[in-house]
């Protein structure tokens, strides 16, 4: 009685050290006691995942096989072994899994008439075969695909990470793979940000401006939703538009800017502005648009023009902006294609997306479109309970997971104020264009 009242408690100290052990340090439970029971599980289950996920093919093998029939009068099933050529369901070779910081990682040789896009097809039923989290398939090379393997969803809360001192780069959230989520404008310029209500846009324009305040840039915004969303910036925004007229008027006056260093670029001789000098190389410029939409959109055929106008001075500003340190982020619930031509052009000049929850799957179609077919499917399974969580392309033409961090109103309001000095006056950046207009 007294062994097993000791075999008992020895159990429950050594399951109450594991369970200290997996919520205090799981990085070091997960190395040392999760992956290799989860590698072996893999390994071993590896035939049977792949047949019941349609990953294997018939091969003809040399097998032996048995062939019943002689039957001995002792009543033993006695059976006759044949070496012969057999089709038998060939399993891809797996190589040993590695870990990884959120689950593992393995390697695979395709079989032939494979495509990495089977795999990735595959992916959702491989996921639900081991009960992990979900699987990505990727190819590094041809006849090679990694599936990486997410243990439990890596988004479901995000800390904060230390805020990058690069111009013009703002780290906003992290991506599903534990690394950062960085926006850099100098790499990808031109930035779609879609997602319904309540997705989590503004939080991450939000977390921009955070980012963006302190570095020596300008800030422009275009608040179609009345000023609500920016208003409350505007001690570090240098201009800022609230309705289509006001649009127009801001518009022109960036495409001036535009061409005005254009001229400052040919004079002397460099192909953008960052191959000026520091001395005369002019401030960077960030345009944030919310509710892309309302830009577009027109009641009468009297907003035509003024649409005209809108479209092609955005466009504009999206097609050479980059070179002359002009850059857009444009925010909105719905980038259809039924909004016009322009919006279906500006587009294609932004190759950063960014894919909140949506809606509708156009929407989802015209911001990732161009992306893995395998992205969309991820962008609609987004959840209502995830705000913040977004398919991310862009850097290194990848897409991925993500979520921003969480940014509240009054901390962007905090750093606008904080950092109000270091906003450049548009009068200034302007001052020397030929037909100014203050925003
Ligand atoms: N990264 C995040 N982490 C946690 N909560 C978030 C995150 N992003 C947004 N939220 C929550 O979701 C709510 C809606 O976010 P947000 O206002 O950014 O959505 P939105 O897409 O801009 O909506 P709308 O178009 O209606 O303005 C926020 O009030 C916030 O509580």
């Amino acid at each position: 009685m007294r062994d097993a009242l000791e075999v008992l408690a020895a159990l429950a100290a050594t399951a109450a050290g594991l369970w200290a052990w997996r919520r205090w340090h799981p990085a070091t439970f997960w190395l040392v006691i999760g992956f290799p029971l989860a590698a072996v599980s893999v390994r071993a289950s590896w035939r049977r995942v792949a047949l019941g996920c349609g990953l294997t093919k018939k091969r003809q093998r040399w097998w032996f096989t048995t062939v019943p029939g002689a039957i001995a009068s002792t009543g033993l099933v006695k059976v006759r072994r044949r070496f012969q050529r057999v089709a038998v369901d060939t399993k891809p070779f797996m190589w040993l899994p590695l870990p990884t910081q959120h689950g593992w990682r393995v390697t695979l040789h395709t079989l032939e008439g494979q495509t990495p896009g089977d795999y990735a097809e595959a992916a959702e039923s491989l996921a639900h075969s081991w009960g992990v989290h979900a699987i990505r398939a990727s190819s590094p090379r041809p006849g090679r695909v990694v599936l990486q393997a997410t243990i439990r969803d890596p988004l479901v809360k995000v800390d904060q990470l230390p805020a990058s001192d690069e111009l013009l780069k703002v780290t906003v959230g992290r991506l599903e793979t534990g690394r950062p989520w960085t926006i850099d404008f100098r790499t990808v310029p031109h930035w779609l940000n879609a997602g319904a209500t309540q997705s989590g846009k503004s939080n991450l324009a939000n977390a921009l401006i955070v980012g963006l305040a302190p570095q020596p840039v300008a800030l422009v915004g275009f608040d179609l939703k009345g000023g609500v969303e920016f208003t409350p910036y505007s001690p570090r925004l240098s201009a800022l538009a609230t309705s289509r007229t006001e649009s127009v008027a801001l518009l022109e006056n960036l495409v001036a800017l535009m061409i005005d260093r254009m001229g400052l670029c040919r004079q002397a001789g460099a192909r953008n502005v960052w191959q000026l000098p520091p001395g005369i190389r002019p401030t960077p410029v960030v345009v944030l648009v919310d509710e892309l939409a309302e830009l577009y959109l027109m009641a009468d055929k009297s907003e035509k023009d003024e649409i005209a106008k809108t479209s092609t001075a955005l466009l504009r500003v999206a097609q050479l902006g980059r070179a002359f340190g002009i850059y857009l982020f444009c925010c909105g619930q719905r980038i259809g294609s039924d909004l016009g031509l322009g919006v279906t052009a500006l587009r294609a000049q932004c190759s950063g997306r960014i894919c909140h929850r949506v809606n509708d799957p156009e929407t989802a179609t015209m911001t990732l479109g161009d992306l893995d077919p395998a992205a969309l499917v991820s962008a609609r399974a987004i959840a209502a309970e995830t705000p913040g969580v977004a398919i991310v392309a862009g850097q290194d033409g990848q897409w991925y997971r993500a979520r921003s961090f969480y940014v509240t109103e009054q901390a962007a309001e905090h750093a606008a104020r904080t950092h109000a000095h270091l906003t450049p006056s548009w009068d200034e950046i302007t001052a020397h264009l030929p037909d100014p207009i203050t925003a």
